[in-house]
């Protein structure tokens, strides 16, 4: 999985103790689920919730959207049963949480043959991001921000202060390994503008994409982390200018007053190919 060829703008947790929350995601217009039997289930009704969610994956009807389970640690009573379980199900990925280091990915490895994602939610994953991010079993990371601000004992504040050394950290370490990276979620779902200025930001920062918890915030985080049509226009004029710069045997072109080299038409083409894979998931 690419962000290149497959859109990770919204990304979707689903308790797996909802039947009809599971059933309800078979519609929704979402590039990503995170089937959850970690945090949004309650201890008593997580053997429960594993049956229903594999069932339910066993179904299918999910489409195109990335199906990724989220399992409970290995550490945990259920986690290695939840990895029985669900390995041969349906899921294209498990995401395992509280990741301290690239050995926890080792030891999922183990368990399966899925592709891995990795929870980056404790001051130690943040540390160790580019050993967890070289893990050749590893595919994407997702921001656990709530579990870190736990750990930090920091303030919620709307800038994400506190939380810039870990995004920045984890974000570093994904693109140095060609790794997905995801945000952590917006917790007060029906704050739509607090939402959108919060995806920006992740955006701006570099993400693919938000994790959400509720239906209503997938809308806001498919426009945020979709290409603008401005910025597809003037990827193109850049891709053009630059090629009639070559022509002329000139290595840089000017577009709107900036330089244009050939490093700015790789941003180019990649915004095209990420305008392209979202137009093909329909
Ligand atoms: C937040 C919620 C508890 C709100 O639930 P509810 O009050 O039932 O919402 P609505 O009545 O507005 O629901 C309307 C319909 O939408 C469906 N629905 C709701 N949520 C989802 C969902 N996540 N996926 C699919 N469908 C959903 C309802 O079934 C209603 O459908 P209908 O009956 O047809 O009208 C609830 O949204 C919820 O449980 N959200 C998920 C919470 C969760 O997954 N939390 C754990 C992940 S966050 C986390 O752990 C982050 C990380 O680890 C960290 O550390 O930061
Ligand atoms: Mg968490």
């Amino acid at each position: 999985m690419d962000p290149l060829t497959r859109p990770y703008r919204s990304l979707l947790y689903i308790p797996g103790s909802k039947p009809r929350a599971l059933d309800k995601a078979r519609g929704l217009d979402v590039d990503a689920i995170l089937f959850d039997l970690e945090d949004a289930v309650s201890p008593d009704a997580k053997v429960e919730a594993r049956a229903t969610l594999a069932a339910a994956l066993t179904e299918g009807g999910y489409g195109n959207r990335a199906r990724i389970v989220r399992i409970n640690g290995l550490a945990t009573e259920w986690g290695a049963d939840d990895v029985a379980a669900l390995k041969d199900c349906g899921a294209e990925a498990l995401l395992l949480p509280k990741v301290d280091s690239a050995a926890d990915i080792d030891a999922l490895a183990a368990l399966c043959d899925l592709p891995i994602w990795a929870m980056m939610e404790t001051p130690l994953s943040i540390f160790n991001a580019l050993e967890i991010a070289a893990h050749p079993r590893l595919e994407g990371f997702v921001a656990g921000t709530n579990d870190l601000a736990k750990e930090l004992g920091c303030r919620s504040r709307s800038d994400r202060l506190p939380m810039q050394m870990a995004l920045q950290t984890m974000l570093m370490a994904a693109r140095a390994h060609g790794v997905i990276a995801a945000d952590g979620v917006y917790n007060q779902f029906k704050d739509e503008d607090g939402l959108r200025a919060e995806c920006e930001q992740g955006r701006d920062l570099g993400f693919d994409g938000k994790t959400l918890i509720h239906p209503a915030q997938i809308a806001i985080a498919n426009a945020v982390f979709a290409p603008a049509q401005a910025e597809i226009a003037l990827a193109r004029r850049q891709i053009a200018a630059f090629a009639e710069s070559q022509a002329a045997g000139q290595g840089v072109a000017v577009v709107d007053g900036k330089i244009v080299e050939n490093l700015h038409v790789e941003t180019a083409k990649k915004t095209l190919a990420r305008a392209e894979a979202i137009a093909a998931r329909g």
